[in-house]
């Protein structure tokens, strides 16, 4: 069966559940099982790996986890705003992601993980508390929120197209790492505008690091890991995850490029296998009507054939996230350069993608009729 998640939304926005799946096939405890030998040779005693905060700091930091602080959840955590000392200040302000009982693992998986990572578009560890009763991390703030917040809570027109490139030029940067920069290959797998975070200049940081998957350094496709547990959204996992746990860096590729799709058309691009009309409309009659004739038809053409390859059913179809980056950065280059030659103000786009995600709608629609049957 299929267990949908609390909103996994900001105090504001509502969003789009994440599910545990647990049926056709698909198995369900929270622990995820590794088939790679090459697995877990990383520290695992988490209190030597950064600062650790009491439980009373934490309980100070948030006005004893008032729910007034509550800035987002997630499916085995409440992220409360709080300030702590560091840095030398004395309220320095941080996020602070407090796991339900459910959360052990991804608690444990995140804090391995972040404490080994280090790039500008990865959110930062401040430090945790391992309490017997509480599981909690402290990140760095991100004040801008999630970009789902932005997308689908009403800032949209805050962001322009070039923006919008940035950050997904920046997303990319931090897969690009994630997948090759990285002692090991990690795999974030759930990737979406929601573990997307921005900070005070809307620059993008990965966050929700607690499902992640870890194989040799620059593993190749064929070594692939099996998950018992698949943990993910619908409408972002590559199919091959969401029905055999089967994980390479393409799973990512392919959230990345329905990222790419909801940051041009200004919503979620797959939220109902059955939502015939748009998903069969070209893209281009889909744009967010914040940014239509912001795009130079060239740098289009180069945005939207990478979204496309990014998003194929087969894995091998997808581009690996080095080329998907090079591309972002290719359109920005073109966009830049049209707009120093563009007297005529608005763009308009003549060409007509329409994505081809039949099979992707197939196995979500039977997820979907399995749900219903259900419940
Ligand atoms: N460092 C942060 N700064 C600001 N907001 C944050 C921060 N971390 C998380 N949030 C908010 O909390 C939400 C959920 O956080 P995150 O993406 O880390 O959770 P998740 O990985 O989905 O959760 P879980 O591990 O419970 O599945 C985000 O979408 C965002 O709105």
């Amino acid at each position: 069966m299929f267990r949908v998640s609390d909103n996994k939304s900001s105090k504001h926005v509502p969003q789009i559940g994440k599910m545990l799946l647990n049926c056709l096939g698909f198995c369900g405890s929270m622990n995820i099982t590794h088939t790679s030998s090459s697995q877990r040779k990383y520290p695992t005693v988490i209190e030597e790996l950064c600062h650790q905060f009491s439980l009373a700091d934490l309980r100070k930091s948030t006005n004893n986890f008032d729910q007034n602080r509550v800035i987002g959840r997630g499916l085995f955590s409440e992220v409360y705003k709080g300030s702590v000392q560091h840095k030398g200040a004395s309220d320095y302000t941080v996020a602070v992601k407090r796991f339900n009982e459910r959360g052990l693992e991804a608690f444990k998986k995140e804090i391995e993980l972040l404490c080994q990572l280090f790039h500008p578009n990865c959110v930062s560890i401040i430090g945790f508390c391992n309490h017997i009763k509480e599981k909690i991390i402290v990140y760095e703030y991100m004040s801008n929120g999630s970009l789902a917040d932005y997308l689908q809570g009403g800032d949209a027109e805050a962001l322009s197209w070039k923006k919008r490139l940035e950050i997904c030029i920046g997303v990319a940067r931090g897969l690009h790492y994630l997948h090759t920069g990285a002692k090991r290959s990690v795999f974030h797998c759930i990737l979406s505008p929601s573990t997307i975070l921005l900070d005070d200049h809307l620059k993008p940081k990965l966050a929700g690091f607690g499902v992640n998957v870890q194989g040799s350094r620059f593993m190749t496709k064929k070594k692939q890991i099996k998950l018992d547990l698949i943990t993910g959204t619908f409408g972002y996992m590559a199919t091959e995850y969401a029905i055999n746990g089967t994980v390479t860096d393409k799973c990512d590729v392919f959230s990345f490029g329905m990222v790419l799709l909801e940051v041009v058309c200004g919503r979620q691009y797959l939220i109902h296998p059955r939502e015939t009309e748009f998903l069969e409309k070209p893209v281009e009659e889909k744009i967010d009507a914040n940014i239509k004739g912001e795009i130079a038809p060239e740098c289009w053409q180069v945005f939207i054939d990478i979204a496309h390859r990014c998003v194929k059913h087969e894995p091998d179809e997808r581009p690996i996230i080095g080329e998907v980056e090079v591309e972002l950065e290719h359109a920005l280059l073109l966009q830049e350069q049209a707009d120093i030659t563009n007297t005529n103000g608005e763009y308009s786009l003549l060409s007509k993608t329409v994505i081809d995600l039949k099979l992707v709608r197939e196995y979500f629609e039977q997820a979907l009729f399995h749900q219903e049957d259900i419940t």
